[in-house]
């Protein structure tokens, strides 16, 4: 049995499996980066096979600095996938994006400090580019997907940016103000680092975001708790597996074209014929087109 995927699922807090999976196996895998946060869960979504990763495992236990990103994004790609959709949630840093609309965020600013976000390096450079660092067809998809699930008064929000902030502590009132002024829509801790990862392997990337909460910059409401968090997230992971559902029967049905697929192509400076053989044996499912 072979289980690979055009199309991953990395599920965040409060998304830890997708109820509508069909003929469901675990498969473990091991990376040159380590193991993955849990095992994958593959499965068919209205007969499509996808592969449904929990991000911080499915008994939450790694903090978002301990999310292996890098075995994560290797372990999809060499399952063959091309599209990930990531579920996360999200805190809101505008008046307008409120608790339980879904964002569909377009640019990241990065405030991590303790992580590695690259593949590269140990011998290979390279320089993907990243001034674009959500695929705009994918998201299109899934906007168009949201468009069919009914969210009550609940709104989706196409664009804005997602500030990814290291934690585990949440915000200072003064960074969350901050960040507001620079414009962020949403801020949360993970998706940034696996954007990027998902760049170099040359997989499209885009995230659904879940508003949780105003963080602590709102005057009428209490500042955000994982109580509140988590409330939430269960009235809207119905919404968001619905809208994953439709987007993954929308990217089965007509792939998108998409830009990160080749993202390598011009981004390698390394002569890749003079690399070490452990160089290229640990990068081999990302370069093994350029090699
Ligand atoms: C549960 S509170 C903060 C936690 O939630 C978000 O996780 P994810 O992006 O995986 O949904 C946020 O980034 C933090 O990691
Ligand atoms: N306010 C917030 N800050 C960072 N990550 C979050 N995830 C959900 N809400 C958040």
């Amino acid at each position: 049995m072979t289980f690979n995927a055009q199309i991953g699922i990395i599920g965040g807090s409060g998304l830890y499996k997708m109820s509508a999976l069909s003929d469901i196996q675990e498969i473990n895998i091991d990376t040159p980066f380590g193991k993955t946060s849990d095992a994958f869960i593959y499965g068919k979504l209205s007969g499509t096979p996808v592969l449904f990763l929990a991000r911080h495992g499915r008994s939450h236990h790694l903090l978002p600095s301990e999310v292996p990103y890098r075995a994560n994004i290797y372990a999809l790609k060499s399952l063959g996938v091309e599209y990930i959709i990531s579920a996360s949630a999200v805190g809101s840093l505008q008046e307008y994006a409120r608790p339980l609309d879904i964002v569909l965020p377009d640019q990241f600013i990065d405030r991590t400090t303790s992580r590695t976000s690259t593949f590269f390096g140990e011998g290979i450079v390279a320089h993907v580019a990243f001034g674009e660092p959500i695929c705009k067809s994918l998201l299109s998809v899934i906007a168009s997907a949201a468009e069919g699930v009914d969210l009550g008064r609940n709104k989706v929000h196409k664009g804005g940016i997602y500030l990814c902030m290291e934690g585990p502590a949440f915000s200072t009132k003064a960074e969350s103000l901050l960040y507001r002024s620079w414009g962020a829509k949403v801020i949360g801790m993970t998706n940034l680092t696996e954007a990027k990862l998902a760049r170099e392997a040359e997989i499209a990337y885009a995230t659904i975001a879940l508003v949780t909460d105003y963080d602590c910059w709102h005057d009428d409401h209490e500042s955000v708790t994982v109580d509140m968090i988590i409330q939430n997230l269960h009235k809207n992971a119905l919404n968001a597996q619905q809208v994953i559902q439709n987007a993954v029967a929308k990217i089965a049905a007509n792939p998108p074209k998409s830009e990160a697929h080749t993202a390598l192509k011009t981004s390698i400076l390394t002569d890749l014929s003079q690399i070490s053989g452990v160089s290229r044996d640990r990068l081999k499912v990302i370069l093994q087109k350029y090699l």
